[in-house]
C-alpha cells in the first residue's frame, strides 16, 4: 500500500500507533501539542533535516536505517551540549507512491534510536511532498548543569574525542564506488553510534567546550576554535587507525587519516578539557588548545602545527556536495 492511500490521518495513525506509551512523557502524539518534563526549567532544543539524495539514498539504507541515522544525529547534538537526550519529534515529508511499509520502518528505526538515548518521539507533521524529507527536533535535560557549548575552550587545555571516527567517511566511499562490502563501514554509514552517555559525562568532568563531529573533525573543531577564540592543534600520531580502515584505504586509494579528519556522519564527541582532567579510557587525547586566537584573525585548527588543507570537511555549498 502507498501513503497516498492511506491518506494524512491513516498515516498519522499507523505512525503513532507503533510509539511506546513512556512514562517520562507526560502528553505524547495524538493532541495539539506534547508535554515533556523539564524537571530544571530549560530545555536543550536543536533540529536537523534529511533529504533524499543529499543525506541518504533508498538504494543504500533501508526505511528503518534512515530512521536511525535521523535520530542519531538529532540526539547527538543534545548530548554535545552535555544535556540527556528527551524528546523527538519528526516531520516528515513523503510523496503519495511511498510505500507504507517504508514511513513505518522509518519510524521504527526513530524509536529504536531514541530507547539507545533514553528518549521518545513524542510528535511530529506529515506533509505530501516530492523527496522524502525527514525533519527532526530534538529535547534534552541538562539535569540541572550548565551547557557544555563550542564558546569554552581555553588555552592549555586538552583535546579529546570519544566514539567512530572516519567510518562513515569510509562507508560513504566504498558506497559511493558501487561496492556493499567491508560491511563495517557500510554499516557505520548506515547507523552511526554516537556516545550518548558520554556527552552528560564530560560535563560531569568538566568539559570547557565540547561537538559532535558532523561534517568532520578538523571543520567541528574549527568552529570551537572560533567560538572560543583560540588555536587547536591535533597529533596525526594519536589518532589509531585500525588496520581494517588501512587496508580499504589502500584498496581505494584514499589516505584513511582523511576520514578520520575530515569524515563527518559517525557523530564522536569531541571536547577540551583542562589539562588535568582524568579522563576515564573511553576518551582519547587527540591534541590540545595551544594558545588564543590573534584579536584580527579568526580560530584555526592545525595538525601537527600545519593548516589542514586536504578537503575541509563537508559543507552543503562546498564542492564535494
Ligand atoms: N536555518 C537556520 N536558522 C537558524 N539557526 C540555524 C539555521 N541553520 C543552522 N542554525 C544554527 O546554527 C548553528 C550551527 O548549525 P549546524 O547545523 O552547522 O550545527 P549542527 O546541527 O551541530 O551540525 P550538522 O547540521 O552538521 O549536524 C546551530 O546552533 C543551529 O541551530
Ligand atoms: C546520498 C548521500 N550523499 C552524500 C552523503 C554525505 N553527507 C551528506 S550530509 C553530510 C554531513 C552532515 O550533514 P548535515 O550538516 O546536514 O548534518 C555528509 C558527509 C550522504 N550521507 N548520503
Ligand atoms: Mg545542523
Ligand atoms: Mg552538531
Ligand atoms: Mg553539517
Amino acid at each position: 500500500m502507498q501513503v497516498g492511500e492511506l491518506g494524512e490521518f491513516g498515516l498519522i495513525r499507523e505512525l503513532t500507533s507503533r510509539l511506546p506509551q513512556t512514562s517520562a512523557v507526560e502528553l505524547g502524539p495524538g493532541d495539539d501539542a506534547a508535554v515533556v518534563a523539564a524537571p530544571d526549567g530549560r530545555v536543550v532544543a536543536t533540529t536537523d533535516v534529511l533529504l533524499e539524495g543529499r543525506h541518504f539514498r533508498r538504494d543504500w539504507s533501508t526505511a528503518y536505517d534512515v530512521g536511525r541515522k535521523a535520530a542519531a544525529q538529532n540526539l547527538a547534538d543534545v548530548a554535545a551540549m552535555g544535556a540527556v537526550p528527551t524528546a523527538l519529534l519528526l516531520g516528515l515529508v513523503v510523496p503519495t507512491e511511498l510505500p507504507v511499509t517504508w514511513a513505518l520502518e522509518l519510524m521504527d528505526g526513530l524509536r529504536d534510536e531514541c530507547q539507545v538515548a533514553g528518549a521518545a518521539v513524542v510528535g511530529g507533521d506529515v506533509v505530501r511532498g516530492d523527496a522524502i524529507t525527514v525533519s527532526i527536533t530534538a529535547l534534552g535535560d541538562l539535569q540541572g548543569r550548565r551547557a557544555v557549548t563550542r564558546s569554552g575552550a581555553r588555552p592549555g587545555d586538552k583535546v579529546a574525542v570519544t566514539g567512530w571516527l572516519g567510518w562513515s567517511a569510509a562507508g560513504f566511499t566504498v558506497l559511493s564506488r558501487g561496492f556493499r562490502s567491508p560491511r563495517a563501514f557500510v554499516e557505520a554509514h548506515r547507523r552511526p553510534e554516537p556516545p550518548y552517555h558520554a556527552g552528560p559525562s564530560a560535563s560531569v568532568l568538566g568539559a570547557t567546550s565540547m561537538i559532535d563531529v558532523s561534517d568532520g573533525l578538523v571543520a567541528d573543531l574549527g568552529h570551537v576554535a572560533e567560538a572560543s577564540g583560540v588555536h587547536i592543534d591535533l597529533h596525526a600520531a594519536d589518532f589509531d587507525i585500525p588496520a581494517q580502515m588501512a587496508d580499504i584505504g589502500q584498496a581505494v586509494g584514499v589516505d584513511p587519516l582523511l576520514w578520520v579528519l575530515s569524515g563527518g556522519e559517525d557523530h564522536a564527541l569531541v571536547a577540551t578539557f583542562p589539562a588535568d582532567t582524568q579522563l576515564p579510557s573511553r576518551w582519547r587525547v587527540v591534541g590540545e588548545v595551544t594558545r588564543p586566537a590573534s584579536l584580527t584573525g579568526t580560530g584555526r585548527v592545525t595538525v601537527d602545527g600545519a593548516p589542514w588543507d586536504r578537503t575541509g570537511g563537508w559543507d552543503h555549498f562546498g564542492a564535494q556536495a
